[in-house]
């Protein structure tokens, strides 16, 4: 058993997860992988354990089932050896809005927020208890960018990003770290999954480099990292115009543009 401590990925059983499962374990972390498909889970851990000699267990869940998200959530919560949750399963959806059903759109949010949020509340009082851990979201910039006609998605991704700033603020203090991943397109199967060419894209990022940029971003606690965005001045300025406008929310009287014309 290593001492450092485990690490559980969700969504392990290919593209991005995969390699954060091969990242933490060639730095010595004991792993649990979550994903459904076992026969890669499994494929994948006894590489792991054949190549870094780490102890992986994996465990297969549907995080859109309420009994195996419940599972994963106990799991979270009580092995004291977890001290990393890496909220990676995610689904991109096919079509536009008017192409996705009512139950779609909930698969969606089911995968993206609930089970993300879910985990998340499960495994924080236990690490904000210890004054320790950390906490990886895997975002997307699609959650900047309605733009991009990926509204559900987009949507998923921009609680992703709220949410792991509002964590930053409520559970850094408490010694835990909590970062946003937002990679661009990043070639895994999630482009087949939601019938998109990956071809037909001005650039694609590879899936190695992408973690390994995130993990960059890791180590050096950064809150949020942006993996295909060259001027970091830009995100900078993102955040200073959103905050600038902060202390002009609180008004009692609207602004003159809403006062009735005299
Ligand atoms: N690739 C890209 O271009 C980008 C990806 N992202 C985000 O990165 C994350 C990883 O995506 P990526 O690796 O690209 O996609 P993949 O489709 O390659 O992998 C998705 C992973 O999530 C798992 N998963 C899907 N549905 C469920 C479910 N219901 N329950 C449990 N696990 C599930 C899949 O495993 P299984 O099928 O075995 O359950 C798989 O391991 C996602 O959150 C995605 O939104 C963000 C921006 C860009
Ligand atoms: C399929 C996609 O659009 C991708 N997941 C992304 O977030 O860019």
């Amino acid at each position: 058993m290593s001492a450092l401590p485990s690490v559980l990925i969700t969504g392990a059983s290919t593209g991005i997860g995969a390699v954060y499962a091969d990242r933490f374990a060639r730095r010595g972390h004991d792993l649990i992988l979550a994903a459904r498909d076992l026969t890669r889970l499994n494929a994948l851990a006894a590489r792991l354990r054949q190549d870094y000699g780490v102890a992986v267990d994996v465990v297969p869940t549907d995080l859109n089932v309420p009994a195996a998200l419940g599972r994963l959530e106990a799991l979270l919560h009580n092995d004291e050896r977890i001290g990393v949750l890496i909220n990676n399963a995610g689904a991109a959806g096919t079509g536009g809005f008017l192409d996705q059903s009512p139950d779609q759109v909930a698969q969606l949010i089911g995968l993206n927020i609930t089970a993300l949020a879910r985990l998340s509340a499960a495994v924080a009082p236990r690490f904000a208890a210890a004054g320790r851990g950390a906490i990886v979201n895997v975002g997307s910039v699609v959650g900047l960018a309605p733009e991009l006609g990926m509204t559900v998605y987009g949507a998923t991704k921009a609680f992703v990003l709220f949410l792991s700033q509002g964590l930053q603020l409520e559970l850094g203090p408490k010694g835990v770290y909590v970062q946003a991943v937002l990679p661009s397109a990043t070639r895994t199967e999630i482009w087949e999954r939601s019938g998109k060419d990956i071809d037909a894209l001005p650039a694609v990022m590879e899936v190695d480099d992408l973690v390994d940029a995130a993990l960059a971003g890791y180590d050096r606690r950064e809150p949020v990292t942006i993996p295909p965005l060259h001027d970091a001045g830009q995100w900078e300025a993102f955040e200073a115009a959103r905050t600038a406008m902060l202390p002009n929310f609180m008004q009692s009287q609207p602004a003159p543009r809403y006062r009735a014309a005299a």
